[in-house]
């Protein structure tokens, strides 16, 4: 059974956004700008840089005392955005029409891109703080009058939200449309009485037939009992009252016919109102035995009459009016109501039972759900609103917009649900409860009746090509005459002759585990006893894929998919379309796009460890490589097999000297004396080589601490680029040289069709690139100069430990986890790898406390810090070389 009340007054604050938004747009439709400027690209990238330089600027006042106070409350309403709609709906609803109408309007008359953008975002700081100042004093005020007026001051809702001021807000707009479009008060007045005594003689009629009976009495109660109305449910009240009056006003100033217009707001005030008992039904309904929806044969015959009514009205609207666009509106809403009932016919039935229980839920619970599956529900709402607008660009006929609106939105939701039907949960299961149902994985083989007994000695003794054992958790496996086909490549011959167990487990997926009984030889029967941390690690481990830790939300990858495309997609429209000036095109527009490659690059580096598919898609499978192609070859030029068998050798290794083959920087910088001897021996013999050699690693190394930075963040691109192609066309990927190349002729396009001459491109090139490099300077801040253990070291401290030891986390904070993708837990994404991102910040805290029980370094930093504790120690270690005297000069 559905709790009614509950996600139905959730729904308000959802319903009262989107007119916050409509009156913000209206405001600037009033200033007679054209709704056409409010909806163009540009006005749509100027608020994606207003919601980001808001965020930064609530941000950085958190970090200075003085202003620390208004900061955080500043990220508390941007961090609680959705609580501070329900709970505040009128301080939310004004910040946000102050702010997007400012903006708007301001660029509209000016033009001016940072100047609407300085201004939005200075309104709505300032709205938030004047909202934060008043509304203790708005309520305050409120009560004293309600006292004063012989009223109770206890249990009225409206008090919360400050009713009074919405009612002012909503019936400021109302007369401000008035206004502008009957310029008439008298025939105002008289069209909204009409349009209000037709709605209550219909509901009269209703009520006389059995089935309409509750609707007709409800109908009568909202208008006759107004005043008790208002005051326990003003948001449902405004709304109903503005969009009867802008309906009926509107159908005037664009047909000057007072009974078209009646006719009009009487269809819509009907609708509205039964609409409003289905999402917001009052407490005495709530109490009642039935269902206030289940007035089906009403609800029809109004949404029938109301679709046909509007289609009767606008059909032959010249669509570029505000009218159509709020016609537009009307029919979105309509389209759901439409869908709701469409479900409950199907219910009847009883074979679509399932179908239509999922509908309703997901249209009576679409706050919880758009909070839950934002991707799912915003591609839901998009695929509608796409279907109808196209619908009524074609036929331009309302009916069919409407149908097809709601049949698109039908279909979009039993698609969505059918492609995420692992990640839908009903929103009354806990997040994840479902995710984490208990999934055994078997950390150990299973018993095997023709395994033998195995000796550590016998095993070290097969460690060859041609001949190689591996260990896995207790069992030894023969892989000579297979490891040519091994999916993952040549790293499991470094650990023929080994114990691989950690290793092992850091890279596959459990469905491998099935395929390791086919090369089974033996168990070990005297393998060296393994440190307590690491066997703690391992209880842990197995606990985390038993609670489903390590189950991938492919909606989370989607949205961060999403926010990389868009940053791409608003670099390289502000580069095409944005007016010429150099802060547009040499600064914001490569700054985007590298922000986008940013993300795409930590995209890739989830699929690739298997974070994004889950179930049957995990692992090497199509799906992963298309994704890791898309992002790692095409969007960020890079080739994808060079970065995964780096990659995976990193994690196999991580930091060992000589062999880490993605932090072997020696002789250009040395990070540990252990890189030196090794180094020592393979210089050249001629002595006149091995002078200059030494001499330039010496001059290398007494620089490392200046060369460092500048290197990462000039040359860091550009070197990953040339390794990538000499990568590729040596292995012959021509996959990778395909996407690798694309990229490059997208980006030359783009730069020729954007930039008028070879030196702004350059500039450009050199400022994104150099952009990318944070993201280099990202991924070496977290490993540089930290300890490296040789390969002995590593197997007597075992794996938590030096992963630990090798690995820094970066600090981040709820703005700033986007910009390290998640690579700030590398802790936790080095012991795990194949944990998705959004469960690291989960992990990090046992895995903290399981280094304090073994007195393990955890070592957190921010990123500042790390990047001078990288430089400090370059520094520490440029004359480690020279200490190593002249090698036999
Ligand atoms: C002992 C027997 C082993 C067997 C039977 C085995 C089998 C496999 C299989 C079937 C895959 C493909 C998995 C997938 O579809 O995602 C794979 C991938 C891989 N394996 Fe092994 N493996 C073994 C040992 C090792 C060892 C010792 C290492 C070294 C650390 C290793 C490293 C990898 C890597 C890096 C991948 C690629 C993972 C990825 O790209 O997602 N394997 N292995």
């Amino acid at each position: 059974m559905r709790d009614a009340k509950v996600p139905s007054y959730r729904f308000l604050p959802l319903l009262t956004m989107g007119a916050g938004i409509l009156v913000a747009m209206s405001a600037v439709t009033h200033a007679r700008l054209g709704m056409d400027a409010a909806l163009n690209l540009q006005t749509m990238t100027l608020s994606f840089f207003a919601c980001v330089s808001f965020t930064l600027i609530a941000g950085a006042l958190t970090h200075w005392s003085v202003t620390r106070t208004a900061g955080e409350m500043l990220v508390g309403r941007i961090v609680n955005a959705v609580e501070n709609w329900e709970k505040e709906t009128l301080r939310s609803f004004v910040e946000m029409s102050v702010w997007l109408g400012v903006m708007w309007s301001t660029f509209s008359v000016t033009h001016r891109f940072g100047m609407a953008l300085v201004c939005g975002t200075m309104s709505g700081v300032a709205a938030a703080l004047c909202g934060e100042a008043l509304t203790g004093a708005c309520r305050e005020l409120q009560q004293q009058l309600r006292i004063a007026c012989g009223e109770s001051s206890e249990g009225s809702t409206s008090l919360a939200s400050g009713s009074g001021l919405l009612l002012l807000i909503y019936g400021s707009v109302g007369l401000s449309m008035i206004y502008h479009h009957v310029s008439d008060i008298v025939i105002a007045g008289l069209l909204a009485g009409a349009g209000g005594a037709s709605i209550l003689v219909a509901a009269r009629l209703i009520t006389w037939w059995a089935p309409t009976r509750r609707a007709g009495i409800m109908l009568q109660d909202r208008i006759l009992d107004t005043r008790q109305n208002w005051r326990s449910f003003p948001l449902r009240s405004a709304i109903e009252a503005a969009m009867f009056l802008g309906v009926t006003v509107g159908v005037y100033a664009g047909h000057h016919s007072l009974l078209l217009a009646i006719q009009a707001g009487f269809l819509t005030g009907m609708t509205v109102c039964l609409l409003g008992e289905i999402v917001a039904p009052t407490q005495a309904t709530l109490a009642g035995e039935k269902d206030p929806s289940s007035t089906l044969v009403t609800i029809c015959a109004c949404v029938w009459g109301a679709a046909s009514g509007c289609h009767w009205i606008f059909a032959d609207m010249p669509t570029h009016t505000s009218v159509s666009f709020r016609a537009q509106i009307c029919l979105a809403i309509v389209g759901g109501v439409l869908l709701h009932v469409a479900g409950r016919m199907v219910a009847a039935t009883g074979w679509g039972r399932r179908i239509a229980a999922k509908l309703q839920r997901r249209l009576f619970l679409s706050l919880d759900y758009l909070r839950e599956h934002p991707l799912q529900t915003a591609s839901e709402m998009s695929c509608s609103c796409a279907a109808a607008i196209a619908a009524w660009r074609v036929t331009r006929g309302v009916q069919t917009t409407v149908l097809l609106g709601g049949l698109a939105l039908l279909v979009a939701v039993l698609a969505t649900d059918w492609i995420c039907r692992s990640t839908v949960t009903s929103p009354s299961t806990p997040r994840g409860a479902e995710d984490r149902a208990p999934r055994r994985v078997a950390s150990v083989a299973p018993p095997d009746a023709h395994a033998r007994a195995v000796t550590l000695a016998e095993l070290r003794s097969h460690s060859t090509r041609g001949d190689c054992w591996v260990a896995v958790h207790g069992r030894v496996y023969d892989v000579s005459d297979w490891h040519d086909l091994h999916p993952g490549g040549r790293i499991i011959l470094d650990y023929a002759g080994r114990d691989a167990s950690d290793q092992f487990e850091l890279f596959h997926p459990p469905s491998v585990k099935h395929k390791l009984r086919s090369f089974l030889v033996g168990s070990l029967v005297d393998a060296e006893p393994e440190p307590a941390s690491t066997t703690a690690y391992r209880t842990l481990r197995a606990k985390l894929w038993e609670e489903g830790y390590f189950e991938p939300s492919f909606a989370y990858s989607l949205m961060k998919q999403l926010l990389s495309l868009t940053c791409i997609a608003a670099g390289a429209s502000l580069l095409l379309a944005a007016p010429p000036t150099p802060l547009l095109h040499l600064v914001v527009a490569p700054l985007l796009l590298a922000l986008g490659v940013q993300q795409a690059a930590f995209l890739a580096h989830d699929t690739m460890h298997n974070c994004v598919f889950r179930e049957r898609k995990r692992g090497i499978t199509w799906q992963r490589q298309l994704l890791g192609q898309f992002n790692a070859g095409f969007v960020t030029g890079i080739s994808r097999s060079m970065w995964l068998e780096e990659h995976n050798m990193h994690h196999a290794y991580t930091l060992r000297p000589h062999v880490d083959p993605q932090f072997t920087y020696f002789p250009l910088w040395l990070q540990t004396a252990k890189e030196v001897p090794k180094w020592l021996g393979a210089l050249p013999t001629h002595r006149k080589a091995r002078r200059v050699v030494w001499l330039i690693a010496r001059l290398l190394n007494r620089t490392q601490h200046l060369t460092w930075l500048p290197l990462v963040m000039g040359v860091g691109r550009f070197n990953l680029i040339a390794i990538s192609w000499s990568f590729a066309l040596k292995r012959h990927s021509y996959t990778d040289v395909l996407a690798m190349a694309i990229h490059l002729m997208l980006y030359a396009a783009l730069l020729g069709y954007g930039l008028p001459n070879v030196r702004e491109r350059l500039i450009f090139t050199l400022v994104h690139y150099i952009a990318i490099g944070t993201l280099h300077v990202q991924l070496l801040a977290s490993h540089m100069m930290a300890e490296q253990f040789t390969e002995e070291e590593e197997a007597a401290m075992g794996v938590f430990k030096t992963q630990l030891l090798t690995t820094r986390n970066i600090r981040s904070h709820w703005w700033s986890h986007w910009f390290h993708g998640g690579l700030e837990h590398q802790i936790e994404h080095h012991l795990f790898p194949q944990l998705p991102r959004h469960q690291l910040s989960r992990v990090a805290p046992m895995v903290r406390t399981l280094a304090d029980q073994h007195g393990i370094q955890y070592m957190e930093l921010g990123f500042h810090s790390a990047v001078f504790l990288c430089l400090h120690e370059l520094r520490n270690m440029s004359s480690a070389l020279a200490a190593f005297g002249n090698p036999n000069l």
